[in-house]
């Protein structure tokens, strides 16, 4: 859309729950509306779905690779049906990509996420120029306390599963381990689902969406463990850390303790230019899932975006 920021009646939302099969939160949500009320709009096709079945069988993460890094606008429909060698979530991720992708309306996707970092409600957008997506995200953090609810920007494309339509947010709630359903975490996802229709309602009975200010927090750097020459975790993140997400850092601040128990700082793993020095928060501290990934967290870099006026397109 142009820079009126000014966008179609929203006629389709789709929510995914178990892109990662472990994330209980958001599958148990998905499940309740499959099987009881389905969760509903007042102006829009609202459709939940399971993302990744076989994971969610298993219970793990994923079965042969991480489906939300495998949907990437051009090369998805490239992959080739030799069929038979192909990952269970590529082919997955061609399947939901034929399946959503095709929509000449304007669809919205909502990617349901739990995380074992202390990130309480996180929201997930790809491109600080997603004001559609970013207006939304407002929306929803002004129904929280202070400090509660945090805008995260994906500094570079990964190929989650947003990506499929034009506009989506993935909506990440922790801390809840991998394979645990908490209450208080499967209340705080289903709030900000409905909190994401209840503002997709307001927009397409034309309310308007003033200008205004947010603050974002781009990931731009991956911290990985100490490691021993062997490549093994020597180390473990630090107690001055651990559950601060979203709490700045600066070059002095310990990150990580080794097994022998002495202190890592920040400066001595990572470094820093001076001109964002004030500017660096740490998110998904400790994820469980990335391990695997060599990511013991993320940096990010706060930063205010202007949003424009949003308000429905009437013309079309
Ligand atoms: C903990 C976790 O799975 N986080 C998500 C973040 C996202 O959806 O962008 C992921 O790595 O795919
Ligand atoms: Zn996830």
């Amino acid at each position: 859309f142009g820079s009126m920021q000014n966008v179609n009646k929203v006629s389709d939302v789709v929510v995914f729950g178990g892109t990662h099969g472990n994330e209980l939160s958001g599958i148990c949500l998905v499940k309740k509306w499959l099987s009881g009320p389905p969760l509903q709009s007042a102006t829009c096709k609202v459709t939940a779905t399971l993302c990744n079945p076989e994971a969610i069988r298993l219970c793990r993460r994923y079965k042969d690779c991480d489906i939300n890094r495998q949907f990437t606008r051009v090369d998805i429909n490239k992959v080739t049906n030799a069929e038979e060698n192909l990952p269970y979530e590529v082919k997955r991720a061609k399947e939901l990509f034929s399946q959503y992708s095709d929509y000449s309306g304007e669809r919205i996707i909502l990617d349901l996420h739990n995380t074992t970092a202390n990130v309480k409600l996180c929201l997930i957008v790809e491109k600080p120029t997603d004001y559609f997506a970013l207006h939304m995200c407002r929306y929803i953090q002004q129904h929280f306390s202070a400090d509660f609810c945090h805008i995260l920007l994906q500094g570079k494309s990964y190929g989650d599963v947003r990506y499929i339509a034009k506009h989506g947010i993935g909506i990440e709630v922790g801390p809840q381990p991998h394979g645990v359903l908490r209450a208080d975490i499967f209340d705080l996802q289903e709030k900000a689902v409905k909190l994401s229709l209840a503002f997709l309602d307001k927009f397409n009975n034309g309310d308007i969406f003033n200008p205004c200010e947010i603050v974002t927090y781009t990931q731009f750097k991956k911290v990985d463990f100490p490691r021993d020459h062997e490549g093994n975790i020597a180390g473990m993140i630090h107690l001055d850390l651990q559950d601060r997400d979203w709490q700045s850092v600066s070059g002095s601040s310990m990150v990580f303790r080794t097994f022998q128990g002495d202190n890592v700082t920040l400066e001595d793993v990572v470094k820093i230019p001076d001109e964002i020095k004030d500017l660096v928060y740490p998110v998904f501290v400790n994820e469980a899932s990335y391990y695997e990934k060599d990511l013991a967290f993320w940096l990010t870099k706060k930063a205010t975006v202007a949003l424009p006026i949003l308000k429905l397109n009437v013309l079309h």
